[in-house]
């Protein structure tokens, strides 16, 4: 079995090329970093381990690399002939590889009428509906009928902790033990994947939120919160009190609504809350708070981490999520110089304010009590 992975980065490599392996898939890697590549294709192999104390191993064969900026033949031919496409690349980069996934698609179907499954490995709701939409924007109206049959663009939920990577060997990966990666059945094409690491679900919308809103929504306060005062990595921040009663206020207002959303048990939900802080504690991961706030402006985004818990709170109890306000001003204060987010966020806040700032990513109007729950904590 073939795969073709977009995105050979932390998540590719240390979370689904080796699950991949593990499923017996020969996976060629597509990406743009050309010494990334260039290692996979020398190595042939990369070594995953796992952040315990005993340091288990995983080597990782069957893996190839392809330059997709400057070899889109060989990518076009790997996804033509491949047998399950995914990736991990970012939600913005979606839109980038859309136009090389649907030449890839077009050549495939020229030479074979086999189903074909697209499955976006993404920290994002409808991640693969997304880069179905973008694909699509490139294809004639006829393939659209007939592609719309024969591939399917699966929605995911991606959970593993995978940290920014500092070994001599660029190949290698350190990863939580943890994973989670759930596929939403609806939209599959020609079966289910054979991959025992995934669970396949009917309606994907509750694990996504849930992840989302409490890994994601934690994770995000830890770094705003200790960017905000001055610490480098998540386990500093979660040793400082006021910052760690504030991450589980927040999570406690995302829980509320998530319980009220979908109606999750109470005290399994609590229990979910404490795993998951204990995941970020984890002593042998050093997490810097840079890679974890990265993307703010992402991240302030309307159905992301902080502004849809915190109005889905602020709507279900009539009062506005208090401690999530306050994550999202510290966000809005996020100004590191080598995030271009960042830059381009506090470039968007000395132009227009705040209040222009929030309606403008977080489509927030300045109506919503959230709103004025933000601006109380900021500088007028
Ligand atoms: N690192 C983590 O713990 C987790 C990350 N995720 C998600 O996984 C995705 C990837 O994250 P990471 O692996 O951490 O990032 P990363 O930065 O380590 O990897 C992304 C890779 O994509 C490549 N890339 C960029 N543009 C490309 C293009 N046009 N074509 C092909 N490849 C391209 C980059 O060169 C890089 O190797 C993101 O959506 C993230 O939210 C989800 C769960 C956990
Ligand atoms: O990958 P993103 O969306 O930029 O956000 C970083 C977050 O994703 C993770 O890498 C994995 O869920 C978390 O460690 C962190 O909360």
């Amino acid at each position: 079995m073939k795969a073709v992975h977009f995105g050979a980065g932390n998540i590719g490599r240390g979370f689904i090329g080796a699950l991949l392996f593990e499923a017996g898939y020969e996976t060629t890697f597509l990406d743009v970093n050309d010494k990334l590549i260039q290692a996979i294709n020398d190595q042939k192999q990369y070594h995953v381990a796992l952040a315990t104390d005993e340091k288990e191993e995983t080597l990782v064969q069957n893996v190839s690399g392809i330059n997709s900026a400057s070899d889109t033949d060989a990518a076009i031919r790997a996804i033509s002939e491949a047998d399950l496409v995914t990736t991990a690349v970012g939600p913005n980069i979606l839109q980038h590889i859309a136009k090389l996934l649907a030449e890839g698609l077009r050549k495939r179907y020229e030479s074979n009428q086999q189903p074909l499954n697209i499955i976006a490995c993404e920290n994002m709701i409808g991640g693969s509906s997304a880069l179905k939409e973008h694909v699509f924007t490139y294809l004639e109206r006829a393939e659209q009928t007939v592609f719309s049959e024969l591939y399917g663009f699966p929605d995911a939920a991606v959970d593993r902790i995978v940290p920014n990577q500092t070994h001599e060997d660029m190949l290698r990966v350190t990863v939580e033990p943890y994973f989670e990666w759930v596929v939403e059945t609806a939209d599959l094409k020609g079966g289910q994947p054979p991959i025992p690491g995934i669970k396949y679900v009917d309606e994907l919308r509750p694990y996504i939120e849930r992840k989302l809103f409490t890994v994601n929504t934690g994770h995000a306060a830890a770094a705003y919160l200790g960017y905000l005062k001055g610490y480098s990595t998540i386990n500093e921040a979660l040793q400082v009190k006021s910052i760690r009663a504030m991450l589980q206020g927040a999570l406690k207002e995302s829980g509320e609504a998530l319980i009220r959303t979908y109606s999750f048990d109470r005290d399994e939900h609590a229990a979910y809350i404490e795993r998951i802080i204990q995941r970020f504690e984890n002593p042998h991961i050093s997490d810097d708070v840079t890679r974890v706030a990265r993307g703010p402006i992402r991240k302030l985004g309307p159905n992301d981490r902080l502004i849809r818990p915190a109005k889905l709170y602020t709507e279900a109890t009539g009062e506005p999520a208090g401690q999530l306000a306050y994550i999202i001003s510290a966000a809005l204060k996020y100004n590191y110089p080598n995030d271009p987010e960042a830059m381009e966020l506090q470039e968007q806040i000395k132009q227009h304010g705040y209040q222009k700032t929030l309606e403008t990513i977080a489509e927030l109007p300045a109506s919503h009590p959230l709103t004025s729950a933000i601006l109380n904590y900021l500088p007028a």
